[in-house]
C-alpha cells in the first residue's frame, strides 16, 4: 500500500494556499468510550488469569498462557496490565512493524533460554541425558504431562473443581518456557543441551545488536561502521511550558514537547514520528487535529445548508501566523478562533460566519474512510443554500470574501492579489532511504540525507531568547478617506537623542514550511527518464562494443537532471579509453551534454552523466523536509540541492565557513543565494542570524529590504560595500575581545555562558556580484575579505560570495585560499572552472542549476541540481517575517551611509524629496507612518522611503522607531495649511 504522508494529501495537490478547514464542537472523540471498555476488559482479563481466579481465570492461564509461555507469562500478563492502563488512560502508543517482530522474536527466545537453562537444571539431576536420539520426544511428552498434572485438567484438579478462588499451582517447574520454548530447546537438544544453550545466547546478542544498531552483527561492528539505526522512541506530549525539549542526539528517545497553547503543523509532528519506531502519544497531546481535520473534510459530504454552531477556519491561513498575530489581528470575521480540543478546555469563541458547507454522515458510507486516490475535486457535489451547485472552489472563494483574511493574517486590502504558489517540479525519488553522512568528519559538515524526515518549521528552539523588550503587537494598517480638519494639536514630546533599544518579538515564530509551494508529482517525467536512460544505456554499450573496449554500463542513477551511468571495466582496461570516447558518446547519444567522472568517488567505476530527457525542479521545500531530527537546532543549516543519487545535500555554514558561488550568467547563482537565504530565515529568528546583503546588481536581493534579519538595508552602491565590511571587521574584533574576556573560542561557548540578552547572533554576509565590487575597489575589498574568512568563523561571521566572472582578477588566489568551499555552476570554459574548483567539469554542466558542489577538503566535486525557490515563495517568507517584527537597522550601519555622504545627516531637510509635502501630509491625515506604508502607497522604493521617514522624523512630525509599534504622529488633525513643518 502507498504509504500516506501529509504532503501526499489530496487536498495539497490544490496549488491552492488555503483549504477550508471545519472545526465542530467535538467535546469527545467517539470511540473513547470503546477504548475505556476494551482496556478495563484487558486489565480484568489480565487480574483474573494471573490470580487464577474463576474458572474463566484458570482456564486462560493454563490454556494460552502457561501452555504457550510456560514463566514467560508473567511478563506477558504484566505488559498486558501496562497497555490496558495506558489504553484507559489515553496513551496512545504506534509501533512500526519491525518492533512487532522484535518483539516475537525477544518472546521466542525468552521462552527457548528458559527451557533450554531448565534442561540444563534437570541434566544436573540427572534427570536428562547429555544427547540422546529422543531427546526431542522426551522434552515435548514430558512438559505435556508436566502442564496437565499442573493445570486445571489435571484428574485431580478436575475432582476438585473450585470456580472462583486460587486453584493449582502458580509456578511449576516443568512450565519453562512453554510449549514454544521446549519445542525449540527440544529441536536445539540434539545440538547437545548445552550446545542448545549457547546457540540461544548468540541469537540474543544478535537481537539486542538488531535492537541498538538495526542490524544483527552491528554491535560486533566498529562504531564508525555500524548503521546507526536502533529502534527510536518519540512521546509526544504538551503543557504549558514555553519551550520545546530538545530530543537527545543519540539517545533512542526522544520527546517532542509542544506548548498546548500553540499550533504546530501536521508535518512537524508526522515527519518526527516517520522517523520513530514506538511513538508515545501522552493524553495531553492534541496536535494532531489538524491532520485530523483535514481527513474529517475528506470524509465529510459537502450540503449548503446553513447551521449555526460552527465555525470555518482557513488551516494555512491561520497555522502561518504567529500567535501573536493570530490574537492581535481585528479579522473580520471569525476574530478569534482557536481549535477545540480533547477535553474541551478551549472553546471558540467567534462570531459565526456564514456557512457554506456542512458535514452529512461523518464516517459513513463512502466517506467512512480515507481514501488515497480520492481528489478534493471528486468531491461530491450537493445543492447549496443559494440554490445552486457549490463546488468546493467556490465555497472557499465565497468563504475567502467573507472572511477577509489573507494567507498571512493581514488585512486583505482591496485589490491585491494574494500570491499564488507556482506549480514546482520535483522528481520523485526514493524517499525511504536513510541519512548518510557525505564527507563526515570532514568540514564543513555535509549532510546528504534520504532519510526520515522532519521539519523544522515551527520548533521553538531552547536557549534563543535573546529578546531584549516585551512584546509588542503587530499595528493594523488602516487607510481613512476623510481628512479631519481645523484642529491643533501638537503632541511633541522632548526629542529622544538615543536610539531606543533594538525590539526583539520574544513571540517571534519561524515560518511555517507550508509558505513555500510543494513539491509537483513528476511520476511521468520520471517514467519517460527512464525509458530514455534504458536506451542510452544500450547505445553507450554499443560504442564500447564497436570501440572494442571491455566495458559495459552496471548501474544507472536517475536524478533530477541528470543520469550517471555506472561502467565497469574488464581488468587491464585503462579508464584513459573511456575518456577519450567522449565525443563518440556525444554523437552516438545526439548531445552536447556529457560528463564523464573517472573513477566515481570511493568506486572502482567510470560515472558517464548526461542531461536528462525532462528536468524536474528541486524544491527547498522537499530538502527542508528531510532535514533529519538531530539536525534540527543547528541555526546555519541551509539547504544545497540534491544529488545525482537523488540524496539530499545541505551544509552548515558554520562549518563550511566561508562559501564561493560562481558560474555564467543564468546559471542558477541567484536561486541559490535565495534558497540559502530562504533556508535562514526558515531556521533562524532576527535575533539570532543578522544578515548584511551587498547586492551592486541593484535587483537581485532588493526583495529582502525590509527583513527583521537586516543589519542594514540591502546595499547597493558599491562605494558602501568595503566600509560596511570594515564595519563587519571592527564588530568581528569587538567579538574577539568579548570571546577573550570570557575565555571561550568561540560564539558557541560564549552563548553558552551569558545571558540571553547577552547572546552574539551570527552574521552572514551575502555579495551578489563581486566583480562590480572588485572593479571599484578591488585592493580595498579583497583585503577586507581577506580579514573577515581568515578570523571571522570564530566570531560567528561568515561569508557567501557570488559572481559570475570566475577569472583571476575577481576570484583571486587569495579569495581562493580563504574561502574553500565553492560551488560552481555552468561557466563558459574549462579555464573558468579550473578559476573555480581547480579543476575542470563546470564547463559539461548545462545550466538551470546544475551545479558541481565542492566543500572543503573534498577533492572530487559532487554533481548536484540545486534547490529551487521562486520569487513568489520569497515575498511569501519575506512578508511573514516582517509581519512578525520591524525592521531595525544596526546603527553602526546606518552610519555608513551618512558617514559616506558626506556626513549630512543632520542636513536632510536641505534637499527636500519633491514628495515629501505630500507624504507629510498623508502621514498627518491618516495619522499613521511606518516606511511600508508609504512605499505602498507612493510606489517607492525602500531606500527613498526611508529617508523620507527619516526627515519626517527630522522635522519632528512623526516619532522615533520603537520597536513594532507603529511611529507616533506628533502633528494630530491639523489645519495643513497653517503648518510651516
Ligand atoms: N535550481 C534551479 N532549478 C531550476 N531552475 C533554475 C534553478 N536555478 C536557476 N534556474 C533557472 O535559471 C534561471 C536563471 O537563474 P539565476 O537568476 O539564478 O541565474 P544567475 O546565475 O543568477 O544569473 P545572473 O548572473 O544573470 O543573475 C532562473 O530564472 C531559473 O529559471
Amino acid at each position: 500500500m502507498k504509504k500516506r504522508t501529509y504532503t501526499d494529501h489530496p487536498l495539497n495537490d490544490q496549488n491552492q494556499t488555503t483549504a477550508i478547514i471545519k472545526v465542530e464542537k467535538k467535546p469527545r472523540r467517539n470511540d473513547a468510550i470503546g477504548w475505556v471498555i476494551g482496556a478495563l476488559l484487558v486489565v480484568f482479563f489480565t487480574i483474573i488469569s494471573v490470580g487464577r481466579i474463576t474458572l474463566i481465570g484458570q482456564f486462560i492461564d493454563d490454556v494460552i498462557f502457561t501452555f504457550l509461555f510456560g514463566w514467560f507469562k508473567y511478563l506477558l500478563y504484566f505488559c498486558c496490565l501496562i497497555v490496558g492502563l495506558t489504553i484507559f488512560l489515553g496513551v496512545k502508543i504506534k509501533i512500526k512493524r519491525r518492533v512487532r517482530w522484535m518483539t516475537i522474536c525477544f518472546i521466542i527466545l525468552t521462552c527457548w533460554l528458559v527451557s533450554a537453562i531448565l534442561l540444563i537444571y534437570q541434566f544436573s539431576q540427572n534427570q536428562m541425558p547429555f544427547f540422546d536420539q529422543q531427546s526431542f520426544l522426551k522434552i515435548i511428552k514430558a512438559y505435556i504431562k508436566n502442564w496437565q498434572n499442573a493445570s486445571i485438567f489435571s484428574p485431580e484438579a478436575l475432582k476438585s473443581i473450585t470456580f472462583v478462588g486460587f486453584n493449582g499451582q502458580w509456578i511449576t517447574l516443568g512450565a519453562g518456557g512453554g510449549i514454544i520454548g521446549n519445542f525449540l530447546a527440544g529441536v536445539f537438544s540434539y545440538l547437545t543441551i548445552f550446545g542448545s544453550v549457547v546457540l540461544c545466547v548468540i541469537l540474543y546478542l544478535g537481537w539486542f545488536s538488531w535492537v541498538f544498531t538495526g542490524s544483527f552483527w552491528g554491535l560486533f561492528l566498529p562504531k564508525k561502521r555500524r548503521a546507526n539505526k536502533g529502534i527510536r522512541v518519540t512521546k509526544l506530549w504538551s503543557n504549558k511550558a514555553k519551550k520545546i525539549k530538545k530530543p537527545g542526539n543519540n539517545s533512542i528517545y526522544q520527546s517532542l514537547n509542544v506548548p498546548d497553547d500553540e499550533f504546530f503543523t501536521p508535518q512537524q509532528v508526522m515527519h518526527t514520528t516517520e522517523s520513530s519506531d514506538i511513538t508515545i502519544q501522552m493524553p495531553s497531546y492534541t496536535a494532531l487535529h489538524d491532520q485530523q481535520l483535514i481527513e474529517d473534510l475528506i470524509a465529510d459530504d459537502f450540503v449548503g445548508k446553513k447551521k449555526t454552531k460552527q465555525n470555518y477556519v482557513k488551516f494555512d491561513d491561520y497555522n502561518n501566523q504567529p500567535p501573536q498575530q493570530r490574537r492581535d489581528n481585528n479579522f473580520t470575521s471569525p476574530q478569534d478562533f482557536s481549535y477545540p480540543r480533547t477535553g474541551g478546555t478551549k472553546k471558540p469563541v467567534v462570531p459565526q460566519p456564514e456557512q457554506y458547507i456542512q458535514p452529512r454522515n461523518r464516517r459513513s458510507g463512502l466517506n467512512s474512510g480515507f481514501d488515497d486516490n480520492r481528489n478534493i475535486n471528486d468531491l461530491p457535489v450537493y445543492s447549496s443554500a443559494f440554490g445552486q451547485n457549490v463546488d468546493l472552489n467556490e465555497a472557499r472563494n465565497k468563504l475567502n470574501s467573507q472572511a477577509d483574511i489573507t494567507p498571512f493574517g493581514k488585512i486583505k486590502r482591496e485589490g491585491q492579489q494574494m500570491p499564488s504558489p507556482a506549480v514546482e517540479q520535483t522528481s520523485l525519488y526514493d524517499e525511504s532511504g536513510e541519512v548518510k553522512d557525505f564527507n563526515q568528519p570532514r568540514e564543513p559538515e555535509t549532510f546528504i540525507n534520504n532519510g526520515p524526515i522532519q521539519s523544522t518549521a515551527e520548533v521553538e528552539r531552547p536557549g534563543n531568547d535573546f529578546w531584549t523588550a516585551p512584546p509588542k503587537p503587530q499595528p493594523k494598517v488602516e487607510i481613512f478617506e476623510q481628512p479631519r480638519r481645523n484642529v491643533v494639536i501638537d503632541k511633541r514630546e522632548p526629542v529622544v537623542t538615543s536610539r531606543p533599544p533594538v525590539f526583539n518579538n520574544p513571540n517571534y515564530k519561524l515560518p511555517n514550511l507550508t509558505l513555500l509551494n510543494e513539491k509537483q508529482d513528476n511520476a511521468n517525467n520520471n517514467e519517460q527518464n527512464k525509458m530514455a536512460a534504458h536506451n542510452k544505456a544500450l547505445k553507450i554499450n554499443e560504442v564500447f562494443q564497436q570501440f572494442n573496449i571491455a566495458a559495459s554500463v552496471q548501474g544507472v542513477n536517475i536524478g533530477p537532471t541528470i543520469t550517471k551511468f555506472e561502467i565497469q571495466m574488464q581488468p587491464g582496461v585503462k579508464v584513459n579509453k573511456i575518456m577519450s570516447l567522449e565525443n563518440d558518446l556525444k554523437y552516438a547519444l545526439a548531445t552536447q551534454a556529457i560528463r564523464i567522472e573517472a573513477p566515481i568517488q570511493g568506486k572502482s567505476a567510470v560515472g558517464i552523466e548526461i542531461a536528462n530527457q525532462i528536468s524536474n525542479k528541486v524544491t527547498l521545500r522537499e530538502i527542508m523536509e528531510r532535514i533529519p531530527l538531530e539536525k534540527q537546532d543547528k541555526k546555519l543549516l541551509v539547504a544545497i540541492g540534491r544529488s545525482v543519487n537523488g540524496d539530499i545535500i545541505f551544509v552548515e555554514l558554520d562549518k563550511m565557513p566561508h562559501l564561493l558561488v560562481a558560474g555564467s550568467t543564468g546559471s542558477g547563482k541567484s536561486v541559490c543565494i535565495n534558497t540559502i537565504l530562504s533556508s535562514l530565515l526558515l531556521r533562524t529568528k532576527p535575533s539570532e542570524v543578522k544578515l548584511l546583503l551587498i547586492d551592486p546588481k541593484q535587483v537581485e536581493l532588493a526583495v529582502y529590504n525590509n527583513l527583521p534579519h537586516l543589519l542594514a538595508p540591502v546595499i547597493s552602491d558599491t562605494k558602501l560595500a568595503n566600509p560596511a565590511l570594515k564595519k563587519v571587521i571592527a564588530e568581528m574584533e569587538r567579538r574577539y575581545s568579548l570571546l577573550s574576556a570570557r575565555g571561550v573560542r568561540n560564539i558557541e561557548a560564549f552563548n553558552l555562558k551569558v545571558a540571553p540578552e547577552e547572546k552574539l547572533p551570527y552574521i552572514v554576509i551575502i555579495i551578489d556580484e563581486l566583480a562590480d565590487l572588485m572593479m571599484t575597489a578591488g585592493k580595498e575589498i579583497e583585503d577586507s575579505i581577506m580579514r573577515i574568512t581568515q578570523l571571522a568563523r570564530a566570531a560567528g561571521i561568515h561569508m557567501i560570495i557570488a559572481t559570475q566572472r570566475p577569472s583571476t582578477d575577481v576570484i583571486t588566489g587569495v579569495i581562493k585560499t580563504n574561502i574553500p568551499s565553492r560551488i560552481a555552476f555552468a561557466v563558459a570554459s574549462s579555464i573558468d572552472s579550473r578559476t573555480i574548483l581547480d579543476q575542470s567539469g563546470a564547463e559539461k554542466l548545462i545550466g538551470y542549476g546544475d551545479m558541481l558542489y565542492a566543500p572543503a577538503g573534498q577533492n572530487i566535486p559532487t554533481r548536484a541540481q540545486g534547490a529551487y525557490i521562486s520569487d513568489d515563495e520569497i515575498e511569501r517568507l519575506v512578508e511573514y517575517c516582517q509581519s512578525q517584527q520591524e525592521t531595525s537597522y544596526d546603527e553602526d550601519f546606518l552610519n555608513i551611509e551618512n558617514n559616506h555622504n558626506g556626513g549630512n545627516n543632520g542636513d536632510l531637510t536641505s534637499e527636500l524629496d519633491p514628495l515629501y509635502q505630500e507624504i507629510k501630509n498623508f502621514v498627518i491625515l491618516n495619522q499613521k507612518a511606518s516606511t511600508s506604508l508609504i512605499q505602498r502607497k507612493f510606489s517607492i522604493g525602500y531606500n527613498r522611503a526611508s529617508r523620507l521617514m527619516d526627515t519626517l522624523e527630522e522635522n519632528g512630525v512623526i516619532g522615533p522607531q520603537n520597536g513594532a509599534k507603529p511611529r507616533d504622529v506628533y502633528i494630530q488633525n491639523i489645519d495643513l495649511d497653517d503648518n510651516d513643518y
